[in-house]
């Protein structure tokens, strides 16, 4: 099982939104992270058969993108701004995403739902309104009706955005247990997030693919490269102008800051084992 994309570029006008992307998406989770513009949704999408690209080559599964109701059948999508009738209970609204999505037997589609909710832990919240729910529920629902036709392939959009840290913990567990046997693609821009669920990664910034590989790989990108040192708070915007600052943390009178160099800034400065999240500040070429 598995993605292939060759060159893929996205042109919006004379803007490319992506710009010969190439990229191999394997079994398990895999994260897409990159700043706001990067290009993931218009990715995510070209891969739903949503948004038709411009140039290149992607298969899902051997299958060419191009035969759209196949690759429909294989693939479940949960938008960004996922949202159904807020009247309608939450097993009235699944009730309908089952039939348009062409499940005719009754029988059958209860079953499916039952299982369905039970599984994204929302059977509590079967008969509440829609408009009811909290976000986190609210993106749970989106998981259960993408997952509606057993996809082998989940894409999910910035799905943690807003959630807070319980229901964003709870939420990444969900992906993880889907992933068994599946892929599941899932962009941030929430470090974190791919931390502490997918294996593997890419990292796109304005429409090009910066990383691409194991999320432990990204950290040579900083390994040697982060100091953290005491100064004088005066000073802070002197060495702000020079070094991209990850972190400051106040400290009696001084200030202890995270930053990036390729050599030592200070000659009290000591070397710390990067996290992540410097790997990718790094790799967008700054700081906070
Ligand atoms: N329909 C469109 N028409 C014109 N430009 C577009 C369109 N959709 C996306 N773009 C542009 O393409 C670029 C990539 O957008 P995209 O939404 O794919 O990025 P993203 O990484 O998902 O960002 P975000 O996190 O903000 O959603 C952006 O510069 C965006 O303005």
């Amino acid at each position: 099982m598995e993605i292939v994309i060759q060159q893929l570029t996205k042109s919006f006008g004379a803007k490319k939104a992506l710009d010969a992307v190439n990229l191999h998406i394997r079994e398990g989770m895999f994260g897409l992270l990159g700043p706001n513009g990067a290009g993931k949704t218009s990715l995510m999408r070209i891969m739903a058969t949503l948004l038709p690209k411009s140039a290149g080559h992607v298969q899902i599964c051997g299958v060419p993108i191009e035969e759209k109701m196949k690759i429909r059948g294989m693939v479940g999508y949960l938008p960004q701004d996922f949202s159904v009738y807020p009247s309608f209970s939450v097993a009235e609204a699944m009730d309908y995403l089952a039939i348009l999505s062409g499940m005719s037997d009754r029988k059958a589609r209860i079953e499916k739902i039952d299982f369905l909710l039970d599984k994204v832990n929302l059977t509590p919240q079967r008969k509440t309104k829609i408009r009811a729910l909290s976000g986190g529920m609210k993106r749970r629902l989106g998981i259960a009706q993408a997952i509606l036709h057993d996809p082998r392939v989940l894409i999910v959009d910035e799905p943690t955005a807003g959630l807070d840290p319980e229901e964003r913990i709870r939420f990444r567990n969900l992906l993880r247990d889907f992933s068994e046997g599946r892929i599941v693609i899932l962009s941030t821009h929430i470090v974190e997030d791919i931390e502490f669920t997918c294996e593997s990664l890419a990292v796109l910034k304005r429409g090009q693919l910066l990383y691409e590989g194991k999320v432990k790989g990204l950290l040579d990108h900083a390994q040697g490269r982060v100091w953290t040192v005491t100064i004088g708070r005066s000073q802070l915007d002197e060495v702000r102008a020079v070094y991209p600052i990850l972190s400051t943390v106040s400290e009696g009178e001084g200030i202890r800051i995270r930053l990036l160099s390729d050599e030592r800034p200070f000659t009290h400065a000591q070397p710390i084992e990067p996290s992540i999240e410097d790997a990718y500040m790094k790799l967008m070429g700054g700081g906070a």
